[in-house]
C-alpha cells in the first residue's frame, strides 16, 4: 500500500474469547470476569499521518456503521496520548476494518490500541510498552490485550493480562452476523437471567492443560461462555449458528465475548474450509471466514520515511 512520507502503518488483531466465566457485578456495574484472549488472523490497520489537528477516516469492512466523531475509540486514544504526554501535534488516523463491528471481538478496542501505537511513533512520544498498557486500561477492557496480543488470561475486567503458553496454531470458522450485539445490553440479560454469578469467576485448569498440548480435540472440550445463554435470549437465532456449526463436524462452537459472533474450532485449516463451506450453505451468517491464532498483537508495519 502506498502511503504518504512520514505515516506510520500500524496493525492490531481481532480476538475471540476461548473461555469466559463472569462473576457477580462490582459497585461500577462492572462484572469481574476470568477470561482466555486469543488474537486472530483477523486485522484492523491504523495509518496515522501529520496534521494540525485530529481527524478519521473509515473503510473496509462495516466502515458505515462505525462512528467518526468524539466517542471513536481510535479518535479517544489519539486524545489520551496527546493529554498524557502535552504533546500538541495533530494527526490524520485513516483505519481499515476487517474485523466485524460489534461482533465481539474487539474491534472497537483494535483500533484503539493501534492508535496509540501509531501516535506514539508518529510524535516521537517514546512511551515504552508498560506506560501504552495503562493508557490502553483506561480506553476499555478489551485494549490491553490488542497491544499484547496472542494468548492471554484476562482477570479483573479482563484488563489484567498475563500471557498463556500456547502450543501451535489453531483453526477457526468465524460466523459473522448482520447486526451487532451491544456489550452492556448482554451484560445486563445476564444479570436479569441470574447469571453464574460467582463472586470470583475461575478458568479451568484442564483448558490451560489443553492449550500447552497444541491439541484442537482437547482444546474443544474447554470452550465455555457465560455469555452465551444472555445472548441466546437476545438473539435466539444464534442457536441456529452453534446448531450448523456442529451440523458441519465443527470440534464445538462458542460465542466470542458478547457475541454475535460464533467461533467454531477446526482441527486443520482443510477441515475449517470444509466447515465454513457447509455453515455459509445453512444461510445461517452474513459472512463466514476461517482465521487462525494466535496472532502477535498491535505492531508497526511500516513508517514510510520524509517529512
Ligand atoms: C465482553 C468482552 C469480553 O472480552 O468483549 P466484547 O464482547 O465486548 O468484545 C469484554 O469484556 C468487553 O470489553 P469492552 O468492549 O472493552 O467493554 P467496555 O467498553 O469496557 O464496557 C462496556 C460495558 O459493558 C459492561 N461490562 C463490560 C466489561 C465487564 N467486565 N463487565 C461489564 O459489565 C459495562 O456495562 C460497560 O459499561
Ligand atoms: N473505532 C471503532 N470501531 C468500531 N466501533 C467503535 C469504534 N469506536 C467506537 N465504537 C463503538 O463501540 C461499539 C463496540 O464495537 P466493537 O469494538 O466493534 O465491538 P465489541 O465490543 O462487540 O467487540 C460499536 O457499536 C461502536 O459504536
Amino acid at each position: 500500500m502506498n502511503h504518504p512520507p512520514g505515516a506510520v502503518c500500524v496493525r492490531a488483531p481481532g480476538k475471540i474469547n476461548l473461555a469466559l466465566r463472569v462473576g457477580a457485578p462490582d459497585e461500577d456495574g462492572y462484572h469481574p470476569l476470568a477470561t482466555v484472549f486469543q488474537a486472530v488472523s483477523l486485522h484492523e490497520d491504523v495509518i496515522a499521518t501529520r496534521a494540525d489537528a485530529l481527524s478519521l477516516t473509515v473503510e473496509g469492512r462495516d466502515a458505515e456503521r462505525v462512528p467518526t466523531d468524539d466517542s471513536n475509540l481510535a479518535l479517544r486514544a489519539a486524545r489520551l496520548l496527546q493529554e498524557h504526554t502535552g504533546i500538541t501535534a495533530g494527526a490524520h488516523l485513516h483505519i481499515v476494518k476487517q474485523v466485524p463491528v460489534a461482533g465481539g471481538m474487539g474491534g472497537g478496542s483494535a483500533d484503539a490500541a493501534a492508535a496509540l501505537l501509531a501516535c506514539d511513533q508518529l510524535w516521537d512520544a517514546g512511551l515504552d510498552r508498560e506506560q501504552l498498557v495503562r493508557l490502553a486500561r483506561r480506553l476499555g477492557a478489551d485494549v490491553p490485550f490488542a497491544l499484547t496480543g496472542l494468548t492471554a488470561i484476562g482477570s479483573g475486567r479482563g484488563d489484567v493480562l498475563t500471557s498463556a503458553m500456547v502450543g501451535g496454531s489453531y483453526h477457526w470458522v468465524l460466523a459473522v452476523q448482520d447486526t451487532g450485539l451491544s456489550t452492556p445490553e448482554v451484560f445486563a440479560a445476564f444479570d436479569d437471567d441470574g447469571g453464574t454469578h460467582a463472586p470470583a469467576p475461575h478458568l479451568d485448569d484442564a483448558l490451560l492443560v489443553a492449550l500447552r498440548g497444541g491439541d484442537p480435540l482437547a482444546l474443544a472440550r474447554h470452550l465455555v461462555n457465560d455469555l452465551e445463554e444472555a445472548a441466546l435470549d437476545l438473539r435466539p437465532e444464534l442457536g441456529d449458528v452453534i446448531a450448523a456449526a456442529d451440523r458441519a463436524g465443527a470440534l464445538a462452537a462458542v460465542l466470542s465475548g458478547s457475541g454475535p459472533t460464533v467461533a467454531a474450532l477446526a482441527l486443520d485449516e482443510r477441515h475449517a474450509r470444509s466447515v465454513a463451506a457447509v455453515v455459509q450453505e445453512a444461510e445461517v451468517a452474513r459472512e463466514v471466514l476461517v482465521v487462525t491464532g494466535p496472532v502477535p498483537g498491535a505492531r508497526v508495519l511500516e513508517q514510510v520515511s520524509g517529512s
